[in-house]
């Protein structure tokens, strides 16, 4: 690994001091996981999504992410595939200059309600490189071999 970004991670005032930071589960995991920290009111019974039903699920934490550095906020695969539990803005996208609530937007894709409970690990954040283009508006632009095919343009998959 050539440079290991520092984000620096903060819980907010009325989180719950209980549930665990971000965190990698396993030696080469790309994702740490996000739990949700629910607000009290929702403590008990949880937060449910009615089929196609989506919610902002609140995290607790606020984040400075170092200039550069983005974090991507993903759906977990084995929430996905068991409930059809999806992020609809997935990857989230997370500003390096972003200072407010870390939330995780959440979407039922399954046919049966699903419960969000306190703590859960809903979602996976990835700490990504995104550096800022400079854009430079040109009359031309330079040719390639593939030039202006895209959208299938190579076949295969029933195309
Ligand atoms: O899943 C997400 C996506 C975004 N955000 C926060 C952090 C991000 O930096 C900010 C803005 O997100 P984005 O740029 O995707 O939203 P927008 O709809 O373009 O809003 P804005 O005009 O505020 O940029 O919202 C989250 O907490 N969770």
């Amino acid at each position: 690994m050539t440079h290991q970004p520092v984000l620096r991670v903060m819980r907010l005032p009325d989180a719950d001091p209980a549930l665990p930071l971000p965190s990698y589960q396993t030696a080469g995991a790309a994702g740490a996981d996000l739990c949700a920290n629910l607000a009290p009111a929702d403590r008990v019974q949880g937060v449910t999504l009615p089929p196609m039903g989506r919610a902002l699920i609140p995290t607790g934490l606020a984040l400075a992410i170092p200039q550069g550095w983005e974090v991507q906020v993903r759906p977990r695969s084995g929430l996905a595939l068991k409930h059809g539990l999806t992020l609809p803005n997935s990857p989230g996208t997370i500003d390096c200059d972003y200072r407010g609530p870390l939330g995780v937007i959440v979407l039922n894709l399954g046919d049966a309600p699903f419960t969000i409970r306190h703590g859960d690990r809903i979602a996976q954040m990835v700490v990504a490189p995104a550096p800022q283009a400079r854009f430079e508006l040109v009359d031309a632009l330079d040719d390639t071999v593939r030039g202006q095919g895209g959208f299938g343009s190579t076949g295969g998959a029933g195309l």
